[in-house]
């Protein structure tokens, strides 16, 4: 399937797949050409700034309200909202996992869904939670909207498509895509199998970060956000529409497809992101600076440079850095660190961090890298060397990360994995040049 994009971030786009059928010049026509009813999809309350306001127009087959029948009460388990405390007995700690393993069953995105923490409040709209999913069905009659958040999807293995109101996204691997609260899509796993993570964001949408000193290039350049073109299908066949709203699920059926939106424009639309497209910028002398010079998305709070929630990445880059100890520091943040490891290896943590697995670094909890990867950096010879075949990425935020029971059971998480520091050795004995034998 080729599918086609268009290019830029927070564009005003527009898009139709049949001639004449966005209209021009005006919203909301008498009567719409071929018949279609005009909806307007707010992604901001209407008042907003010029700078944050969001909305699109769709046109579409039926008008969502259609697609609403009298909704039953659903359950997907494994997937929470935040607050959800206390519904484990583990005791603090930094955490890592193993890769969770694949349902034997046959489990679609939203079933795979396996929330790992929730921070903040959902209904307070702020806050996130990290998950991971776990897909081996694509979702055929069965479609979601998420009220309650946009949806940070980052691939790990296998290819997934979102077959959305607004167009389809494909990911491959290393690929990103943000879903904005209230669009409705069907998931699809072209390989029969995909894992991977989402970030759910209950606050403000997340934008590009401001650059400061490094100018108008770099880090990620608004051309390379790709939001798809229209596309739509005219299915009157049985179809279920789940919710979730306010951290409950909802399910009704239809007797067609909502993916009946035959033209759009406006600015509030998903889109995909390519993370070998960041450019990096680093120390090119000496020291290691702080991973916000990482940031691909920045989603804020209401607080000045005091993120809801950061997407960083810790791409493939050249360390060059004189007289420095180049792995991250050890350090203790305000702020709460759920890391995934996409693919390769993750210059902190020599081994125990895998694909597919992830860590947790809550707030205040003390970490940095392990014994192995002190030793090696501490002495490495320090040439130019280049990070090659590996993507890392956090999602950190301000809150403090709860985990899930889900999470705390997991069979996968490493009941060994402080004990990675445990060798590291005292080196002062007094002397200024310290032990280092
Ligand atoms: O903890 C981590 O591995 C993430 C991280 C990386 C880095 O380069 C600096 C700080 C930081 O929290
Ligand atoms: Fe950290």
């Amino acid at each position: 399937m080729t599918l086609s994009y268009m290019p830029g971030f927070g564009n005003d786009f527009e898009t139709e797949t049949l001639p004449g059928s966005l209209p021009q010049g005006r919203n909301s026509p008498q009567r719409p050409a071929y018949g279609l009813y005009a909806e307007q999809l707010s992604g901001s309350p209407f008042t907003a700034p010029r700078g944050a306001n969001e909305r699109s127009w769709l046109y579409r087959i039926r008008p969502s309200v259609k697609h609403h029948r009298r909704f039953r009460r659903a359950e997907f388990p494994n997937w929470k909202t935040a607050p959800n405390m206390g519904d484990h007995e583990l005791a603090l700690g930094q955490y890592r996992w193993d890769p969770p393993p694949m349902p034997s069953e046959p489990t679609d995105f939203l079933q795979g869904m396996r929330t790992m923490t929730t921070a903040g409040d959902a209904l307070g709209q702020s806050g996130m939670a990290s998950h991971i999913y776990l897909a081996n069905r694509s979702m055929t009659d069965d479609h979601f909207f998420n009220a309650d958040a946009e949806m940070l999807v980052v691939a790990q293995t296998g290819r997934i498509r979102f077959v959305t109101e607004m167009g389809i996204i494909e990911l491959v691997p290393g690929e990103i895509a943000v879903l904005p609260r209230g669009l409705m899509f069907r998931v699809e796993v072209p390989d029969g199998e995909a894992r991977g993570y989402v970030c759910e964001n209950y606050g403000a949408k997340f934008t590009l970060p401001n650059r400061g000193p490094i100018g108008a290039n770099c880090l990620a350049n608004p051309r390379d956000f790709k939001t798809p073109v229209a596309w739509f299908e005219d299915k009157e066949t049985p179809c279920r529409i789940v919710v979730k709203w306010c951290g409950s699920f909802h399910v009704t059926e239809i007797g067609h497809s909502p993916l009946d939106v035959v033209a759009w424009h406006g600015n509030y639309a998903p889109y995909k992101y390519d993370l070998s497209t960041f450019s990096p910028v680093g120390a090119i002398l000496f020291d290691h600076p702080d991973p916000s010079i990482f940031t691909v998305l920045t989603a804020p709070s209401g607080e000045e440079g005091t993120a809801n929630v950061d997407f960083v990445i810790f791409p493939p880059r050249w360390l060059v850095a004189e007289d420095t100890f180049r792995p991250p520091w050890y350090h203790r943040n305000v702020m709460s660190e759920f890391m995934g490891l996409i693919r390769g290896r993750y210059d902190a943590k020599e081994t125990g961090f895998v694909p597919g697995g992830m860590s947790l670094h809550n707030m205040m909890l003390a970490h940095g890298p392990d014994a192995e990867g002190f030793e090696k950096a501490s002495r490495a010879e320090l040439k130019p060397v280049k990070l090659e075949d590996t993507m890392a990425f956090m999602f950190e935020t301000r809150f403090p990360q709860m985990l899930t029971r889900y999470a705390a059971d997991l069979e996968t998480l490493q009941e060994d994995y402080i004990d990675c520091w445990s060798r590291l050795k005292k080196r002062f004995n007094g002397t200024p040049e310290g032990d280092w034998s």
